[in-house]
């Protein structure tokens, strides 16, 4: 299968709050298949539903070593469905960040060194984790996409 066009920063649905995701149903898990799909074929370590024009609250993470963060941790991808911040840290920290609807730019963003989050996985199953570095940036940029908020909103 082909992968989703990727929305890019302008259209609508980038700004809109997602939607609950109730039915954990195989289109479900379809839609995060093609996400992953899209993922790895733009080269990103993360994608949220919005960007590939879906509504729902849903995303996938997949840190890996790369120029930016050598010693980020390599991770099979991770399908997140209906996620929160519980909490956290008082700790910011500023990185360089992309994204797949800002084509070839990067921002210096600030976000929190660690966080305590807690999601569903495909089969509705409630997960809950503390999360720091790089995934926990990663987990925060694709939550903004899910709360409507881009790199733009948030670059210092
Ligand atoms: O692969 C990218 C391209 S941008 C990317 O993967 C976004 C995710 C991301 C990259 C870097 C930090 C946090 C999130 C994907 C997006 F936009 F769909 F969310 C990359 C950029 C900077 C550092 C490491 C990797
Ligand atoms: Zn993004």
């Amino acid at each position: 299968s082909q992968p989703l066009p990727i929305a890019l920063v302008g259209e609508a649905i980038l700004k809109e709050h997602a939607i609950e995701v109730r039915d954990f149903d195989t289109a479900l898990s379809q839609l995060a298949e093609q996400m992953a799909l899209s993922m790895v074929a733009a080269n990103g370590v993360g994608i949220a539903a919005p960007q590939v024009h879906s509504p729902l609250a849903l995303f996938i993470m997949a840190s890996r070593p790369n120029e930016r963060y050598p010693d980020a941790p390599l991770m099979d991808p991770v399908v997140v469905v209906n996620p929160q911040i519980l909490s956290a840290s008082a700790e910011l920290v500023s990185g360089e960040e992309g994204c797949l609807s800002v084509p070839g730019q990067r921002f210096s963003i600030w976000r929190h060194q660690t966080i305590v989050v807690r999601y569903q996985d495909l089969a509705g199953h409630w997960q809950q984790t503390e999360l720091t570095g790089f995934i926990a940036r990663i987990f925060q940029h694709e939550f903004d996409h899910l709360q409507g908020i881009t790199l733009l909103e948030r670059s210092q």
